[in-house]
């Protein structure tokens, strides 16, 4: 008798030095990353990076030309059929038959996949106020996004790969989605989340890769990629301070300063500043929250003006 032991609780994803070139071009290049279970990944990239050429090797719809992705602990081309069964998948392109309802459509899927779960199909359209009895190829292009997502989400699969999952849907369902990924995750589901929307992805994910031109260019937490993130700081004083001295302060930078106010970009611990600030006679403070987006689109531009960091 053969005893199979139960798989080891190991990263959703992992992709190993995964490359896919296509003649001459390393449309991905060498990209190495792990998805922890149970979290939102965020990946994110300009037009062209290859975030949609790593999604089709994670569903083992396109072969690597060298490397692995290794999902839910199977290579994902080895077994394609049996890795997409076990994932919820949104495309970024998606393409669904105009002339059948979404009920017909996600029978269909239902039946194909062997879960029939109505009631979370009627849950979800609830939440996302999606017209299941209409084709398709009549609603708008944010009401057949809402059949997309209830298709990826309604058998509770254990990893969600979503490609642009918002694009098309009003703020209020956009604040809808973001609470199904925190319940999802809170379940110990997966969620990657590919998306040129830096907004969204600092809003719901975890942790982010930025690919650009194939390749890595950061990885890390969202919370520690706050901490490194500049903040803005204002300070006001009883009376002109010198500039000087704050410029010198660790992580500190003096962008502006009229009679006693002193406008800063304060990036780590703000600890040092605060006591600078003390020993003169401070009377008002400001500071707005870390702005990613400052960081991110600095990760966006060409190469050659941009440290890589791994
Ligand atoms: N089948 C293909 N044949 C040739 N080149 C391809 C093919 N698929 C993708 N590419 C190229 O690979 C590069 C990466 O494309 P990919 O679609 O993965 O980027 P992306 O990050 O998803 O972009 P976008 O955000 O615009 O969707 C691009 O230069 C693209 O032109």
């Amino acid at each position: 008798m053969v005893i199979t032991q139960p798989a080891a609780p190991g990263p959703a994803i992992r992709l190993d030095d995964l490359t896919k070139t296509f003649g001459p071009l390393h449309a991905v290049s060498g990209l190495t990353l792990e998805v922890a279970a149970g979290q939102v990944f965020g990946f994110l990239g300009p037009n062209g990076a290859g975030k949609s050429t790593t999604i089709r090797m994670i569903m083992g719809l396109s072969a690597p030309s060298s490397g692995t992705a290794t999902v839910l602990g199977t290579d994902a081309w080895d077994d394609g059929p049996g890795v997409r069964a076990r994932i919820g998948y949104l495309a970024g392109e998606l393409a669904l038959p105009p002339r059948l309802t979404g009920d017909a459509i996600l029978g269909w899927t239902a039946r194909a996949r062997n879960v029939e779960n109505r009631s979370r199909r009627h849950e979800l359209a609830e939440r996302f106020q999606a017209d299941l009895r209409r084709p398709v190829g009549t609603l708008s292009k944010g009401n057949r996004q809402k059949i997309g997502i209830i298709r990826a989400f309604e058998h509770d699969p254990e990893l969600l790969v979503l490609d642009e999952p918002t694009s098309g849907l009003d703020p209020l369902l956009q604040k809808q989605f973001d609470d199904l990924l925190a319940e999802t995750v809170q379940r110990g589901r997966t969620v990657f989340l590919s998306s040129h929307e830096l907004d969204e992805v600092q809003r719901v994910a975890h942790n982010i890769a930025i690919i650009r031109g194939g390749e890595l260019v950061l990885a890390d937490t969202v919370s520690a990629l706050r901490a490194r993130a500049p903040r803005s700081v204002e300070l006001t004083f009883s009376a002109p301070v010198d500039k000087a001295e704050f410029d010198a302060l660790p992580g500190v930078q003096v962008l502006g300063q009229q009679n006693g106010r002193l406008v800063l970009a304060v990036s780590g611990e703000v600890g040092p500043l605060l006591e600078a600030a003390a020993s003169h006679h401070a009377i008002d403070i400001l500071a707005r929250p870390a702005d990613l987006d400052v960081l991110f689109r600095s990760f966006y531009r060409a190469p050659q003006e941009v440290p890589v960091a791994r």
